[in-house]
């Protein structure tokens, strides 16, 4: 079987009054990918996510999903599930009773729905009879993604996903996540969380007041050419910070400055990778054991600040 695209937007529009949220937006996700989508709060993504799932219409563009024209209905397009602005569910009903309740909407046996399967896949076993009043945002959110697995959805659109999970509960998602982008459906999610869409999406899109800055691999974004501050912890600090003071195309950093914890033993660095590595290798050479290093911001994190920035400045 040949990778298909589940989403291709072309020149996608979409205002409410004089409010333009979409601006011609375009969007490729292939099959069994995981696809992050991130941009400021009003950058679109939550309006791009609902026209995705059929929740309203676009104003113009066009845009096929599942290889299929989207029409005018509101109606979710075959094969797509998910949740914008948190999923809806009964509050009075228990987590098994809130699935039962959707299946029967959609037409499926609740027994043969695979409930205690779903339920099973995102953690929430344990509750499955407890009243979703007394549950938790994380897992209201759990239980949003165990009811758009019900309907064994060919892409999954996801807003905010990972909102109010614990470390626990993030990995269990990321791992339902991971799994069934590996067995061929594809995923879309937006997230304010650089970390969570680094661990797990191959491509990224980052909107800006209704326009797409960049879309692509996270790879094609990896700060290779720009300079980053890294968090440096090494066995001897202060001969790390001589051997980086001699280093060329890199420079300490306050550590305030650079928004990091202050820490006597903790050096900041600001360079671009080739200077990075100059010093790696000068230290090890020394005998210093590097114990950490990692950028303050993520790479991704930095690019979306840069990218952003320069399209608030040009809309200025
Ligand atoms: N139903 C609506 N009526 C009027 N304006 C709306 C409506 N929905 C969204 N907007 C406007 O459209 C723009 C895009 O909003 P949207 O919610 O899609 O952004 P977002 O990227 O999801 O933001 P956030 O990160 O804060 O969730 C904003 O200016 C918002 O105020």
């Amino acid at each position: 079987m040949g990778t298909y695209l589940a989403i291709r937007a072309r020149g996608i529009s979409k205002y409410f009054g004089d409010v333009v949220a979409l601006d011609g937006i375009d969007l490729d996700v292939a099959q069994g990918q995981i696809h992050g989508l991130v941009g400021p709060n009003g950058a679109g993504k939550t309006t791009l996510l609902g026209l995705l799932l059929g929740l309203s219409v676009a104003d113009g563009g066009s845009l096929e999903i599942l290889g299929t024209p989207v029409g005018r209905a509101l109606a979710a397009p075959d094969g797509v599930a998910g949740f914008v602005d948190g999923p809806g569910l009964y509050p009075s009903l228990t987590a098994s009773q809130n699935l039962a309740a959707l299946a029967a909407l959609r037409g499926i046996d609740k027994r043969t729905a695979g409930i205690g399967d779903v339920l099973d896949q995102v953690g929430l076993t344990d509750v499955a009879d407890d009243r979703v009043r007394g549950f938790s945002l994380g897992m209201r959110q759990r239980l949003g993604l165990a009811a758009a697995l019900l309907t064994k959805p060919r892409l999954l659109v996801l807003d905010e996903p990972a909102n109010g999970l614990d470390p626990a509960g993030k990995k269990h998602v990321h791992r339902v996540l991971t799994r069934l982008a590996a067995d061929g459906t594809s995923v879309v999610l937006s997230s304010h969380r650089m970390d969570d869409v680094e661990a797990l999406c191959s491509e990224v899109t980052i909107v800006a007041t209704g326009r797409v800055v960049f879309s692509g691999p996270l790879g094609k974004l990896a700060a290779e050419n720009s300079e980053l501050d890294y968090r440096l912890l090494t066995s001897d600090p202060r001969a790390a910070r001589a051997t980086a003071v001699e280093t060329a195309g890199l420079r300490l950093v306050d550590a305030v400055e650079a928004g990091t914890r202050q820490d006597e033993d903790l050096l900041v660095v600001r360079a671009k990778v080739p200077a990075l590595d100059d010093l790696v290798s000068r230290l090890v050479h020394a005998g210093i054991a590097v114990r950490e290093l990692a950028p303050v911001v993520s790479p991704l994190e930095a690019a979306f600040l840069a990218l952003t920035e320069q399209q608030q400045e040009a809309d200025r």
